[in-house]
């Protein structure tokens, strides 16, 4: 335990101050906009290649100034340095939390902390970068085809089984960058045990051309752990149904020699299950599951785009590691969001958060960000074990628009809660496309269609922000009876991100910004944003309950009422 009992946000003076403001708050944006010609423009922040405008935020200078005085209270910006210097701020595991240093850059030159930079007797450069060289160098052997599956045919599809932070963080940046992808490799993603999901994934595959890597921090995982097995039976029978394998132990394992690798910390357990440690590339304790994605985890992804894509996606990362150390709190854009995010949920009621990104590419991302904002900072204790004295941990959810539009936005829009949205986008899209036709009224013909994209989430955060009040519903001719349901209030607050373009570093960079947007709302709640003994419990019981499940009586009659009598229905259901 290194770190000292956090402050207890509530009783500092900047808290008294926003609660004062909060209480009997009546937003006002389309105002605020009219007072401030220069409203825009101040509130709009620049993070590497992100332009970030809040100012369709409900915020005010005072408010402002508050929240800031917030984060200096609580010290957000001390923290962050004890971070990144390798102090064992995961408390109840007693680790350094140094995902910041999977993308420092070889050249040191310059960097906090300084080299050499040691923590718990490791240099972390030298073994970073000793095993990105080693993930390196097997992608580029499987990319070029020297690396090839038991039959000498090469590599044409990676299979990753992993679950939780070592599924989303690839699916999810795999999808991002699919243009990146070298033509003739396809990646997959296997991760539910459910056995629909292994089956599904690989039963179109050829085995012989087939590569799976097993992702798993911990090695112990069921699910993934399940899976591989699964896998592995899968390549002996379909490489023995081609006739590529004899029955003999010494065949099946050179076959598993040539079609599993691993990424692990636990390397003796890679060994246990049969996967050779020099086929491995590890990591360290000090890389949580849902900030691993830059590490080894993302071998599948390094095959899939090339060494050369991944290093500019770390440099990304890197970029906004450095305007988080290095940005006063005023500009800091991580920062900023974060505070903000604290404004709405422990002030303004706000209980969840959307993220809606304005590119089909980042559709994983609502789901990569849950596992990274929920499992970081749903937590009802601080790090000293004391119960936390506010709300924590807001409730992320999305999907992409134009998608969301069409479904649950009417609830963003007009419903009774305060649900602050991040509208994320790029300018120049991967595949520009025009509506040559047009559809003779609304749509010229020749569209740029993008142009068409983007004006739909501008015009959502301007609906959302300045809303339509009775009397403009009215002059359009409306029914009086009819006017309050047509009638939007706005004042409901987003964020507008704008890339330019969905680059691997502006991938990187997106991670980077929620990776510290979640450190700065988890520092001033006071909680471990680092553990989550909150998934230990249900692992547990699985393991408890499968017997019963399995044809155990004296096991099913240990259980509860409800649980028994559903384990029951469901082996009469059984076939
Ligand atoms: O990578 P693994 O050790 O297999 O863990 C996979 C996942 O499962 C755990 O239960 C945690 O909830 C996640 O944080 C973790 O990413």
């Amino acid at each position: 335990m290194t770190e000292n009992a956090p402050v207890d946000p509530t009783s500092t003076e900047a808290w008294k101050q926003l609660a004062g403001i909060a209480d009997g708050f009546t937003p006002d944006l389309r105002g605020w906009f009219d007072e401030d010609a220069s409203r825009a423009e101040k509130y709009t922040f620049q993070a590497a290649d992100l332009t970030v405008d809040l100012s369709k935020g409900l915020l005010t200078d005072e408010i402002l100034g508050h929240l800031l005085e917030l984060a200096k209270s609580v010290d957000v910006a001390g923290r962050y340095q004890a971070m990144i210097s390798g102090e064992h701020i995961n408390v109840t595991e007693d680790r350094a939390v140094l995902h910041t240093a999977l993308r420092r850059p070889r050249d040191t030159t310059g960097l906090v902390p300084a080299a050499p930079f040691t923590v718990d007797g490791e240099n972390v450069d030298d073994a970073v970068h000793a095993t990105l060289d080693k993930v390196y160098a097997f992608a580029e052997k499987v990319r070029s085809g020297e690396w090839t599956g038991v039959t000498g045919k090469r590599i044409e599809t990676v299979v990753n089984i992993g679950i939780g932070g070592s599924d989303l963080g690839p699916v999810m940046v795999y999808e991002a960058l699919k243009p990146y992808v070298q033509a003739g490799l396809e990646a997959r993603f296997v991760s539910n045990i459910d056995p629909s999901d292994v089956y599904e994934k690989t039963a179109d595959l050829d085995p012989e051309t087939t590569l799976f890597i097993v992702a798993s921090k911990t090695f112990g995982t069921l699910e993934t752990l399940t899976n591989a097995r699964l896998a592995r039976e899968w390549l002996w029978k379909q490489l023995a149904a081609a006739g590529a394998l004899d029955d003999t132990d010494e065949a099946r394992k050179s076959a598993v020699a040539k079609h599993f690798v691993a990424v692990s910390t636990a390397l003796d357990k890679v060994a246990a299950f049969g996967i050779d440690p020099e086929n491995a590339f590890g990591f360290w304790d000090w890389v949580g599951g849902r900030y691993s994605v830059d590490s080894a985890i993302g071998t599948s992804v390094v095959i899939a785009i090339g060494p050369d894509n991944w290093r500019e996606f770390l440099a990304g990362f890197h970029a906004v590691d450095e305007h988080m150390r290095t940005t006063p709190l005023e500009q800091n854009v991580p920062v900023l969001m974060g505070l903000l995010n604290v404004w709405y949920s422990n002030f303004l009621g706000a209980q969840s958060h959307a993220v809606l990104p304005y590119a089909q590419y980042l559709h994983r991302f609502p789901a990569y960000l849950q596992q990274l904002t929920m499992e970081s900072n749903g937590k009802s204790v601080r790090w000293d074990g004391s119960p936390a004295t506010t709300d924590t941990g807001e409730i992320f959810w999305g999907e992409p628009g134009t998608n969301g539009q069409h479904a649950f936005y009417q609830l963003i829009h007009q419903g009774t809660r305060l649900i602050p949205a991040d509208f994320i986008t790029v300018a120049n899209p991967a595949h520009p496309l025009k509506d040559e036709t047009g559809d003779g009224s609304t749509v010229e013909a020749g569209q740029d269609v993008h142009n068409l994209f983007l004006a739909n989430f501008f015009a959502q955060t301007k609906a959302l922000a300045f809303g339509k009040t009775a009397d403009e519903v009215r002059a359009e001719g409306t029914k009086e009876s009819v006017v309050p349901a047509r009638e939007f209030s706005g004042n409901r607050p987003t964020a507008s991100i704008l890339a330019p373009a969905l680059t691997p570093s502006v991938v990187g960079q997106l991670i980077a910004l929620y990776e510290h947007i979640v450190f700065t709302e988890g520092t001033i709640w006071g909680i471990d944003s680092f553990d989550q003994w909150g998934v230990e419990l249900g692992k547990q019981l699985a393991l408890q309950i499968a017997p019963a499940v399995d044809g155990d009586e004296a096991a099913l009659e240990s259980q509860d009422s409800s649980t028994k009598s559903l384990i029951a229905k469901y082996l009469e259901l059984r076939d």
